[in-house]
């Protein structure tokens, strides 16, 4: 929620795990510090923590999640790789707290997700051969659940619609197997080369890679007719990252929730505007309800009965905030709850056949157009 406790702690959270990043020590400078602790009226280092701990409990501890790239090696593989390295596999785990004990050099099979393992907070891989040789992806859990949940079926067309840095591309083609077609898009140069080189590293083909603007991509174009599956992952405040470098220092004002929030409705029903659509997953990695529930209700009304909600992975124990009726479907993620970085998805599916157009929207007052930016 907007005003919820740690959403106003989120920008403070980024900063203290900075802070206590053992692998970043002296990341936070010391006038930087000096500065917090003024602005949080406090006089030590540690208690700067000590709002966070209260609304976070355990947010320091999100486990390092590994996704294993089965298009490069399968799960048995990479347990016995890691086993080799010293490290102690546990078994697939039964609940969130066994995650939440784990400790030293031990990992544990994820219990909602087949190809994730799971290992202490602050594990660090990035040196790690099999990283390096993309064998495995650092991922976060939370991150794995929208391409798993959009499950496409091998030799399917799909659309990446926000994909830089290609995380949740790069395991849409674990899930295809490589058969099929990804069109993936992005406006951000930068992110989109960092994007080739790592899909490149995953063994990844059969994908086009797109410096575009997502709303101008024709959905009538013979190009995307075969399209069934869509992937949207849009710009959002990114207030669910907890160690995410902050770049504002209060959580985002009302006006920029409202800018991105009207970017997003515009993209999701952008999207359910391509003909051949089937399923489609909208996630984000916000906390705000203004960017997750309520985007999604103001989309499906005014699509009429074109779309429905689908009641997506009911074992998950964390649902979409009670802003409308239905939207239990959707699932939320959150360091408390999940052991993971706060993130919102929905799966929305046609209802029906035919290709339905969106009903008019409601006429609004001409406001002052607003970038927005990741
Ligand atoms: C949350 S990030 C996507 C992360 C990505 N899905 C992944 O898992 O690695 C959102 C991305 O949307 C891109 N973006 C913003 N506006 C866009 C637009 N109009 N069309 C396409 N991409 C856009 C941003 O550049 C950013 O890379």
């Amino acid at each position: 929620p907007a005003h919820s406790p740690a959403a106003a702690l989120q920008p403070l959270l980024g900063k203290l795990f900075r802070l206590t990043a053992k692998s970043h020590p002296g990341a936070v400078p010391q006038a930087e510090l000096a500065r917090l602790k003024v602005q949080q009226k406090v006089s030590r280092n540690e208690d700067l923590l000590a709002p966070v701990q209260a609304a976070y409990p355990r947010a320091c501890q999100v486990p390092r999640y590994v996704r294993v790239n089965t298009l490069k090696t399968c799960v048995d593989d990479a347990i016995d790789f890691f086993k080799r390295q010293g490290y102690s596999y546990l078994g697939k785990a039964a609940s969130v707290e066994e995650l939440r004990a784990l400790s030293g050099k031990k990992f544990l099979l994820d219990l909602h997700l087949p190809e994730l393992l799971v290992f202490p907070p602050e594990t660090d891989f990035h040196d790690n051969l099999l990283y390096t040789s993309g064998h495995i992806i650092l991922q976060d859990k939370a991150s794995c659940l929208p391409a798993f949940l959009l499950s496409p079926a091998a030799g399917s067309h799909v659309i990446d619609a926000c994909a830089a840095p290609g995380n949740k591309t790069s395991h849409l083609a674990a899930i295809l197997k490589n058969k099929g077609q990804i069109f993936a898009f992005d406006v951000d140069t930068k992110r989109l080369a960092t994007m080739n080189t790592m899909l490149m590293r995953a063994g990844v083909t059969g994908f086009q890679l797109a410096q575009q603007d997502f709303l101008t991509v024709d959905p009538r174009d013979p190009k995307y007719s075969k399209v069934t599956y869509i992937l949207l992952d849009p710009s959002c405040s990114g207030s669910g990252m907890v160690n995410r470098v902050p770049r504002e220092e209060a959580a985002p004002s009302a006006e920029r929730l409202q800018a991105l929030a009207g970017f997003q409705r515009k993209v999701l029903s952008h999207a359910l505007s391509f003909p051949a659509l089937q399923r489609l997953v909208y996630s984000t990695c916000s906390l705000h309800r203004e960017e997750n529930e309520d985007v999604v209700q103001a989309v499906l009304q005014e699509w009429g009965s074109a779309f429905r909600l689908v009641n997506a992975f009911p074992s998950w124990p964390c649902r979409g905030l009670a802003a409308f009726s239905g939207a239990e479907s959707c699932l939320r993620a959150s360091p408390a709850d999940t052991l993971t970085h706060g993130f919102f998805v929905a799966v929305l599916e046609r209802h029906g056949e035919g290709t339905a157009a969106p009903r008019a929207a409601p006429k609004k007052r001409k406001r002052k157009k607003q970038r927005v930016k990741e």
